[in-house]
């Protein structure tokens, strides 16, 4: 039987530890501030900065949301984004994502101030990620990598497999796992064979978006299974993209959908706002 990597649990104490921090620093007259800006009314990303909002309040971190219509221009949204980098208030920035189709991305997270980049996601802090000398670092894969250390599992010389390349979770995944002396495997929509080749890997993390996709097929006995999957079935449940019942008695270690990497993601945003709030003020 695998031991259950309880993330809720995990980004709770942490979220403990925040929430003094915070309140020593407002003991200095330090205010951390966080604005999320969410364009349009997607339900899924509704419920994800709620959770946010949830989280900062209960650390003590200043939060706004800034909720602008789907229709916004490019250019309006970036003139939103120019007036909070030169806000003094808000020391953390962050865009919802998915974006509206007419929107530019890599325009709007190269418009972010680095400084106030607080998923990680501007080029800037993903080049320095990729150089091994991180700043910010996306919230997913660092909450993953935080499961690791508190779990004691690990790293080197292992065998693991990034099943998705996005460029918030697989890519820069695989870059904290290498940092970690992992080999890391790549897999994608164009990988041959992936159940024999997830079945060689010790650590498999799954960002593929593909409800109970990952059969006891693809893992090898005692492997570390983490699902970012956030996918809904035939009945709107919440499901990951590991098939849980299933895989469950081969792994080591396993991380639930829900309660698993969500709220580890959420926790590592309110990390990076508390730090970007300290380099701000104390620099
Ligand atoms: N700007 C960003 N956009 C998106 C990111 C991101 O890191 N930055 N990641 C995902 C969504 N995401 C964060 O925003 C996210 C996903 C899931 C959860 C979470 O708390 N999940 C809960 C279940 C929630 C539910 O009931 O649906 C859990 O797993 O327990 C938090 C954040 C895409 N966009």
């Amino acid at each position: 039987m695998a031991k259950l990597i309880k993330g809720r649990e995990l980004a709770d104490n942490m979220q403990e530890q925040m929430r003094l921090e915070v309140e020593a620093l407002k003991k200095q007259e330090i205010f951390p501030g966080l604005v999320v800006f969410l364009v349009g009314d997607d339900s899924a990303s509704k419920t994800y900065i709620k959770n946010k909002e949830i989280a900062a309040q209960k650390i003590g971190i200043q939060s706004k949301l800034e909720n602008y219509p789907s229709d916004i221009s490019e250019e309006a949204l970036l003139a939103e984004i120019k007036k909070y980098n030169d806000n003094p208030n808000y020391h953390g920035i962050l865009v919802q994502l998915p974006l509206p189709e007419h929107i530019d991305e890599e325009k709007v997270l190269l418009a972010i101030d680095p400084k106030k980049d607080v998923d990680g996601f501007h080029p800037l802090n993903m080049g320095k990620l990729l150089l091994g000398k991180p700043a910010a670092i996306p919230c997913t894969p660092y909450g993953i990598m935080k499961m690791f250390e508190a779990y004691e599992v690990d790293l080197a010389g292992k065998n693991a497999i990034v099943i998705g390349r996005s460029n918030i979770v697989g890519k820069p995944m695989a870059q904290l796992l290498l940092a970690q002396n992992a080999t890391v495997t790549m897999a994608h929509s164009y990988t041959k064979n992936l159940p024999a080749l997830a079945k060689q890997a010790d650590v498999i993390v799954s960002a593929i978006g593909k409800g109970n996709f990952i059969t006891e097929e693809f893992v090898k006995e005692g492997a570390v299974v983490i699902d970012v999957g956030m996918n809904r079935d035939e009945n709107g449940k919440l499901i990951g993209d590991v098939k849980f019942a299933e895989v469950e008695p081969h792994a080591s270690y396993i991380t639930p959908v829900p309660k698993g990497v969500g709220p580890m993601t959420i926790t590592m945003l309110m990390q990076q706002t508390i730090q970007a709030c300290k380099r701000q003020e104390l620099s």
